[in-house]
Formats: structure tokens, C-alpha cells, sequence
């Protein structure tokens, strides 16, 4: 046995855990090996339920990291970050730029709780300057269950890939009954429109989802209402 994994003939290792431990160590490389990147992420589930476990109810906000300061988007993220924090709930969001900073800014503004669950990415950001509850992952998969763990809805502003990435597993979820009563609310009606119609057309009309699935999440024009809808439903 190698733990638990069973192993025969030629299989069995010339030397055991317990040897490998007390040798001298050679070669670094077994540090970045599978079987020990589990520890790394089951040290990041620990961080992240650890810094997060007292937040309190909150509510994320996604969008573009590439929206420009003082944009309409960015202004209405700060306005939305600050109406959540008004409310007594926290607001979360990935800690980068454009539409994250801006729903952080908000939120810190008004006195609130502002998490930040950042990404190791290969060009560095940085945490934005609007956070008072920062984490760093990763992994997007571990900080994407952070986000859903904690919520009690979405705020999803207009964005790119990492946008639609985070919009459809809360579907997916909601979807398939892993959470319930978790708003699912879309800002800018002109910005969603087009993916709303294929959803409703191609994607609906080919039985690839039931038609009541695009009624999982709503659309709104005005920040107040996103807000509202976000907090109305509380899990
Ligand atoms: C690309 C740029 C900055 C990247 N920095 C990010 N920091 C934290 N989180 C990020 C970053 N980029 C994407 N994300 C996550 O995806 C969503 C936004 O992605 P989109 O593709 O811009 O829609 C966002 O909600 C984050 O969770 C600066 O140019």
C-alpha cells in the first residue's frame, strides 16, 4: 500500500513514504506534484471559510475588470457596492479593477464590509484599494465556490469571459437545484439583451434548457432595482 492506494508487482515503489520523509532531500520537485497541490487547495478552502465565516449576509457584484473609472458602468457599481453596505450586508466581488473596484469603493464609502476574493493572475493587478476584507486564491475554482458559499445573490454588471464564467455556475446552480432562492440579477437590458434572446430562442427552442430556465435570473436597467431584487430574496 502507498497510503491508501493499493499497488503490486511491478508497481510497488523501491521506497516507501516514511523512507522518502526521513532522506535527505535531493530534488524540490515533488512539491509541485498533484497528490500535493491538494494540500495547497485544501489550504486555500481553509483561508477562505476561515476569513469569511463571520461576513455576514453579502451580496457579490461581478463585471468587466476593463471598465474605465467614472464610466456609467463604474459609477453605477459604486452606487450599487454603497446601497448594499447601506443595507447592512456585505458586498463581495473579485478585488481587481473596472466594475470590482468600483462596487468595493462603494461599499467601503459607506462604511460597510468590502471583500475582495482576488486571483493569482500572469499579469498582476494587485488587490483594489476598496477592500477591508482581502483573500487572495489560486484557484478559480475554490474562489468561485466563496463566492456562491457566501452570497445571498448576484449583482452582474456587463463584462467579458470572466463575467459569463461566474454568471453561468450560479445558473448552473440554480438550475440544478444546488441552491435555491438565490437572486440572479443582470444590469443593462441593452448590454444582456442579445445573449438573452439566443437563450430564449436557439438555446430554448433546441430543449437544450426548459423554457422557465431564463426566468432563473432577471434583468434591469436601474441600479436601485438590482439591489432591491438582490437583497428581497434572501436565502
Ligand atoms: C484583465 C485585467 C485585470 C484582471 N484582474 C482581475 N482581478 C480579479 N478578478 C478578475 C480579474 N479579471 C477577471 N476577473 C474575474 O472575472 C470577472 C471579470 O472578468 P471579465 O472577463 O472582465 O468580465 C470578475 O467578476 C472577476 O471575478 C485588467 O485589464
Amino acid at each position: 500500500m502507498r497510503g491508501p492506494v493499493l499497488l503490486r508487482g511491478p508497481k510497488i515503489p523501491a521506497r516507501t513514504s516514511d523512507g522518502s520523509l526521513l532522506m535527505e532531500q535531493e530534488s524540490v520537485d515533488w512539491l509541485h506534484e498533484d497528490p500535493w497541490r491538494v494540500l495547497r487547495i485544501q489550504a486555500e478552502f481553509i483561508e477562505g471559510f476561515g476569513a469569511l465565516a463571520e461576513v455576514g449576509p453579502a451580496i457579490s457584484v461581478f463585471g468587466s475588470a476593463r471598465v474605465p473609472r467614472e464610466s456609467p458602468e463604474w459609477e453605477a457599481a459604486v452606487h450599487i457596492g454603497g446601497e448594499i453596505a447601506r443595507a447592512g450586508c456585505a458586498v463581495i466581488t473579485g478585488g481587481g479593477p473596472g466594475i470590482m473596484e468600483a462596487a468595493n469603493k462603494g461599499a467601503w464609502d459607506a462604511g460597510g464590509t468590502s471583500v475582495g476574493l482576488g486571483i493569482e493572475l500572469p499579469r498582476e493587478q494587485g488587490m483594489n484599494p476598496w477592500v477591508n476584507i482581502g483573500i487572495n486564491f489560486r484557484y478559480f475554482f475554490a474562489r468561485k465556490m466563496m463566492f456562491v458559499k457566501y452570497s445571498r445573490g448576484f449583482i452582474v454588471a456587463p463584462g467579458g469571459f470572466g463575467t459569463m464564467d461566474e454568471l453561468f455556475e450560479a445558473l448552473t446552480l440554480v438550475q440544478t437545484n444546488k441552491i435555491a432562492g438565490f437572486p440572479i440579477i443582470l444590469l443593462g437590458r441593452e448590454y444582456w439583451g442579445g445573449l438573452l434572446d439566443w437563450l430564449r430562442g436557439t438555446m430554448t427552442s433546441k430543449a437544450m434548457i426548459s423554457p422557465g430556465d431564463t426566468s432563473l435570473m432577471s434583468v434591469v436597467d436601474d441600479p436601485d432595482e438590482a439591489v432591491a431584487l438582490a437583497l428581497g430574496e434572501a436565502r
